[in-house]
């Protein structure tokens, strides 16, 4: 559960890229402010439009270049928009990462929680939930730690921390992608198809289960890895634990480079003899549920993915 040592002072609002969805981020900034007596911080290219709408002098930015005392400057995120906001939010926070509450003003959302309508109740929730009778739910969100290496030595400034996932692939390649793939420095398999996605249980729902891995529950402690069109009929999906140390190699007889991506974004080339390892996270992300988390989570298979839709049968 969710429990505040002091009461909460710093907001980040952050919102879908775009234009869209000023009118309810100057309403949620307003509610902050106004009401609830916070300081409001949103990204500079939010903070600019701001900056030219009478009596939103109050809002603040911070600098995109260097974000690692955000999580010590912020007490929670609100996301205005779909599952992109909350993986840009994992993004911007390398280190601990504050609670995030999402209201869903995106397309799918299936991370996103709660409704735009009852935001101002749901911000009180956050806000006094050590107060309230029933508190409020988080659910701790394992991310995966990435590390780019070439030739078995570390490639500065390439460290990512995911939320969904993890995909080597042979990009715009036409040949077979060669895939070497260490647990604990062991060789256990080579992928030879598109590529492979590791993922963690909240990325279980994305791109893995299109590639046919298996949707896992957020609080299982666990790494899916789940093969993209393998050329082979054996190569099952498999689950392995959150203690795993993986590494994905390119090796120097593949006929191509690879391509590596982060949560969809940050694509980047691995040439051969680079490799990415991938481990659990010190850092995991906590979401604010809006029933609790496993309520929050068939919800979302229901409204998002049409699970187990099926007309009732009848009485004989
Ligand atoms: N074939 C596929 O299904 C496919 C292909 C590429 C990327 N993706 C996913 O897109 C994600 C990036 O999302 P984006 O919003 O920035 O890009 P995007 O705008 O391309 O959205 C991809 C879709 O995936 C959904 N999604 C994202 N995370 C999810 C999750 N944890 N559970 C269920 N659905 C989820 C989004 O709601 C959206 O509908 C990647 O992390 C990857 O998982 C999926
Ligand atoms: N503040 C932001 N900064 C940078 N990129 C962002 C930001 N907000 C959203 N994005 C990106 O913009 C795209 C669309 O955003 P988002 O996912 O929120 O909306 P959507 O696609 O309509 O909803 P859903 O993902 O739930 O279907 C995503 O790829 C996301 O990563």
């Amino acid at each position: 559960m969710l429990m505040w040592k002091s009461t909460p002072k710093t907001v980040l609002l952050l919102k879908k890229l775009g234009p869209e969805l000023m009118k309810e981020a100057k309403e949620v900034a307003s509610f902050l402010y106004y009401q609830e007596k916070m300081n409001v911080l949103v990204e500079p290219e939010v903070h600019d439009i701001f900056a030219r709408i009478p009596g939103f002098g109050f809002v603040q930015t911070f600098y995109t270049q260097d974000t690692s005392d955000l999580h010590e400057r912020v007490d929670f995120v609100a996301c205005l928009g779909g599952d992109g906001v909350i993986l840009h939010a994992s993004n911007l926070f390398r280190d601990a990462v504050p609670p995030v509450v999402s209201f869903n003003l995106g397309s799918l959302g299936f991370l996103t929680s709660h409704t735009f309508e009852e935001y101002r109740q749901d911000l009180k929730q956050v806000i006094h939930g050590n107060n309230t009778a029933e508190g409020v739910y988080i659910t701790l969100r394992m991310r995966l730690r990435c590390e780019i290496f070439r030739n078995g030595k570390a490639v500065p400034g390439k460290i990512f921390d995911v939320l969904n996932e993890v995909v080597v692939d042979r990009g715009s390649n036409p040949y077979l992608s060669k895939i070497e793939c260490y647990e604990h420095d062991r060789l256990i398999t080579k992928v030879q198809g598109d590529g492979v996605i590791v993922a963690t249980p909240t990325g279980s729902t994305a791109y893995s289960t299109a590639a046919g891995g298996s949707m896992v529950h957020p609080n299982v402690p666990c790494m899916l890895f789940t093969p993209i069109c393998p050329h082979s009929l054996s190569f099952r999906p498999v689950i392995l634990p959150d203690s795993a140390r993986l590494e994905l190699k390119i090796p120097d007889d593949a006929r191509s480079n690879a391509w590596v991506s982060f949560d969809g974004k940050r694509r980047q080339q691995l040439s051969r003899g680079h490799s990415v390892r991938i481990s659990m996270s010190q850092h995991p992300l906590p979401t604010v549920n809006k029933c609790d988390q496993t309520g929050d989570w068939f919800h979302s298979l229901i409204r998002c993915l049409n699970w187990n839709e099926r007309m009732d049968q009848k009485a004989l």
